[in-house]
């Protein structure tokens, strides 16, 4: 029972102190205390005067205060110990500072990896890309599946009366320029930026010599992962939400007025997701220059193929060891030509305008034709239908970073246990090749064998193709990249395998095909229009269609 729990009127026992009987230790102590210790409460002179403090941790705490002493110098013992603490002070300064450059440098070389890579690649021209490149079909395709993005999704419900402002945050040598041009209508504004600073020269240089100019265009340098897009005069100037994403709890929304009308990312997404703060830092650029209902387009590899195929090969390599834990994995093997469960095609995409054949190419009239390869003329666009128009740099990136140095790992019997020693994971076919490096230093874990790649940052491969680039890229995991998406507001429209965006148009007798897309297929060479050649006049080979299949499209919508 406690003092609190007695009625006010009653006071409580005081409890009985025993009398300790007096020992000889006892009387020592009480007389010492006497003679040494200063009683507050006893004392009858005025304390004295307090001493200076010393500082520093060898200061005089010593109790005797009268007079004051001499300082000593410090014996040994003490110097040593003071010795060793500044030592070790020292030594995590140094250390902390040098983890920070590492880490520091760490960033920038990778990003600076990248532009390297990029500016290294030399630009070819039109007529090597339409005569002598292998992957003509590919590149066709993969530059009509960009325009088919644009024509889908890229004209905003209301067009403003100033018209409609694009941003390309990797526009790369401009090779989206002609395609803006010829979108019905094209926008008022195209901003263009990349971190390759030889490639924006180029973009620009493209621009510059563009015959006739439908829309103002600019182009910067910038890592537009890792650095705020507000740092660019024109971002700032059209709008830019700042706030944009997660915080205190609360996703900011889009901008009424202000900002862009469309982000487009083509090829380029996938860098980011080398570390969380890049991908974060992206989704914040994009959402951050989008208007409220602006859309943000893209295309990039495709995890599910990914999944489906590192799941796939790893549990031959070691059969019977599936994991017991039920896989979560895609469920759609786009790497087949499925369809994607996880798609979103329901959307209704505008019509293209009728007008469009008219519009499309203002200088096709003055420009020679080119004959595809198997003699057919086609009507492909213009010499801005560059996509990766490179062929593999002179320049060797460094050696960590290298296809070479991914595929030197030594090989081992496919049955073996996975260990960091071992063959790249590796898949493809003779244009193309997927290599997954079993080390995976930034993840620090084996590649997954339920073909899940958790966390979802840093799991670095390595995509070759014929005739172009190959610098790390790294896995970017759908379902978590879309709800990453969400946390900035961005709300999922259209995900389509490229596949399956093909097959849109090679089944023309189906519902709902869109004609403008069938057409513009022809014109950009992807279909015949005479459809007894190829498979249903189709233009490109399987193999280009094996490495065209390793990509999806995707549509968001700014809330
Ligand atoms: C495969 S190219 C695609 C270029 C262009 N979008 C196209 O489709 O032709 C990838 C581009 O992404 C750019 N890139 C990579 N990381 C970037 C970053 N952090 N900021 C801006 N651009 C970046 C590269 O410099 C390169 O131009």
């Amino acid at each position: 029972m406690t003092n609190e729990d007695l009625p006010s009127n009653v006071t409580a026992p005081r409890p009985i102190q025993k009398r300790k009987r007096e020992t000889q230790a006892s009387r020592a102590n009480k007389s010492a205390r006497a003679s040494n210790t200063p009683n507050a409460y006893a004392r009858r002179t005025p304390p004295r005067e307090p001493r200076p403090i010393e500082d520093g941790p060898d200061a005089d705490l010593d109790g005797d205060r009268s007079p004051p002493r001499q300082l000593k110098r410090p014996g040994a013992g003490a110097r040593l110990a003071r010795e060793q603490r500044q030592a070790a002070e020292a030594a995590r300064q140094r250390r902390e500072a040098s983890e920070r450059q590492a880490l520091s440098e760490r960033q920038r070389s990778a990003a600076e990896l990248v532009a390297e890579h990029y500016n290294a690649v030399p630009q070819l021209g039109r007529e090597w890309r339409k005569t002598d490149s292998q992957i003509k079909g590919l590149r066709n395709l993969n530059n009509w599946i960009k325009s088919t993005l644009i024509q889908k999704f890229a004209r905003p419900d209301t067009i403003p009366p100033h018209g409609y402002l694009v941003l390309d945050m990797a526009c790369g040598k401009g090779g989206d320029l002609g395609k803006w041009q010829k979108a019905s209508p094209p926008p008022a504004l195209y901003v263009g930026c990349d971190i390759a600073d030889i490639s924006i020269d180029q973009a620009r240089g493209r621009w510059a010599e563009t015959r006739f100019k439908k829309m103002d265009a600019e182009f910067h340098v910038q890592d537009t992962f890792g650095r705020p897009l507000m740092e660019i005069p024109i971002i700032r100037q059209v709008g830019f939400n700042p706030n944009c994403g997660p915080g205190n709890g609360v996703i900011q929304g889009g901008m009424m007025t202000g900002g862009f009308d469309v982000v487009s990312m083509m090829f380029a997404l996938h860098y980011s997701f080398e570390r969380e703060d890049l991908a974060r830092g992206m989704l914040k650029n994009v959402a951050g220059a989008l208007k409220k209902g602006g859309r943000f387009i893209g295309v990039m590899p495709n995890s599910d193929v990914i999944s489906t195929t590192v799941k796939k090969l790893l549990q031959a390599e070691a059969p019977g060891t599936t994991p017991a834990r039920k896989s979560v994995t895609p469920k759609a093997a786009v790497a087949d030509g499925d369809k994607d469960e996880g798609e979103v095609d329901d959307w209704d995409p505008e019509k293209p305008n009728a007008d469009d054949e008219d519009d499309w190419d203002p200088e096709k009239a003055s420009d020679p034709q080119p004959a595809a390869s198997n003699g057919e003329v086609t009507h492909e666009v213009d010499e801005d239908e560059d996509w990766d128009p490179e062929k593999p740099s002179e320049a060797t990136p460094p050696a960590s970073n290298t296809l070479q140095q991914a595929q030197q790992q030594p090989t081992a019997s496919p049955q073996a246990e996975p260990s960091p020693d071992r063959a790249p994971l590796e898949w493809g076919n003779p244009l193309y090749k997927v290599l997954f490096p079993r080390s995976q230093p930034l993840t620090n874990r084996p590649l997954p064998r339920d073909g899940i790649f958790r966390p979802p940052y840093g799991w670095k491969y390595f995509y070759h193709l014929a005739e172009a680039v190959n610098a790390p890229e790294y896995v970017v995991p759908w379902e978590g990249f879309r709800a990453l998406a969400e946390e900035y507001g961005l709300e999922l429209m259209y995900r389509k395998g490229f596949r399956d965006v093909l097959g849109e148009v090679m089944d023309e007798g189906g519902e709902g095909v869109d004609r403008g897309l069938v057409e513009l297929a022809e014109r950009m060479g992807v279909l015949s229009r005479d459809r007894s050649r190829g498979v249903g006049g189709l233009m490109v080979s399987e193999e280009e269609l094996e490495a065209a299949g390793f990509y999806h499209g995707f549509c968001f919508y700014k809330t």
